[in-house]
């Protein structure tokens, strides 16, 4: 487990325009060096200025995304169609127009029976292509602390067992969901933590003072080589 590196920029919009650019020089320096690296991406309203700053920065990075294997780590548990779907804001910010085609959403409930079976399935997919070998995952931090879908207090938190999970009765609508688990996540060689904003800045503050991941579970996740938390100043107000 890497010690957390944490990095404060001006405002959301830097924030949004820095992780974009790193991400992008990760991946080209990644493919330069013959690697096809796998990333999971997260929901979320930073992630989505992020997202439109991949797009906008990409052309110019040298990076071909047909090479870059895209996961997610987590869904809302909808119709494909929804516009509760992380993947269908994540296609319309970048993926579509930086021509991703190694993309593998997460089960709609058009593709599964219910949300355990649609985890069960991406649980598999995923460990068709490794297991996870996670080059960097991207998390947003919810005011309450949860990574993904993993939410304070929800068993969830405890499987060990599992790379998938279905969630039911999030507290953040909608209320069926899937999500990695720790297990998954704490595989990444590298976890960014994305985060923007003074509704943030107490559970940053938790997660980074050591508290504990059934209260604030983005303290339970730590990349194997790198962990950096890309804060604006409102969310790292109370550090
Ligand atoms: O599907 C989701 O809802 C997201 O994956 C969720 O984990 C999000 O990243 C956080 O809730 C932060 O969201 P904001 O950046 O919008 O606060």
């Amino acid at each position: 487990m890497s010690t957390p590196r944490i990095e404060v920029h001006d405002d959301s919009a830097a924030l949004a325009t820095t992780v974009a650019g790193e991400l992008l020089h990760r991946l080209a320096d990644a493919q330069a060096a013959g690697h096809v690296p796998q990333i999971a991406v997260t929901g979320g309203t930073i992630a989505e200025d992020i997202h439109e700053e991949i797009a906008r920065l990409s052309p110019e990075s040298g990076v071909d995304w047909t090479k870059v294997v895209v996961w997610f780590g987590d869904e809302r548990f909808v119709a494909p169609d929804s516009p509760d779907r992380n993947s269908r804001h994540t296609r319309a910010a970048f993926l579509d127009a930086v021509g991703a085609t190694q993309v593998h959403e997460m089960p709609s409930t058009a593709d599964a029976e219910d949300v355990d079976a649609g985890a069960t399935a991406y649980a598999a997919t995923l460990r068709e292509h490794g297991g996870g070998e996670f080059d960097i995952v991207m998390l947003g931090v919810g005011p309450d602390g949860h990574i993904a879908s993993l939410f304070p207090g929800f068993p969830q938190l405890d499987v060990d067992d599992a790379i998938a999970v279905g969630v039911t009765g999030s507290p953040k609508p909608p209320p069926e969901r899937i999500t990695l688990t720790f297990s998954a996540l704490n595989r990444a060689r590298s976890v960014w933590f994305l985060v923007s904003g003074s509704g943030k800045a107490a559970a940053v503050a938790a997660a980074l003072g050591g508290a504990d991941v059934h209260e604030i579970p983005a303290a339970g996740v730590a990349g194997r080589e790198e962990t950096t938390w890309f804060l604006d100043r409102e969310a790292a107000s109370a550090l």
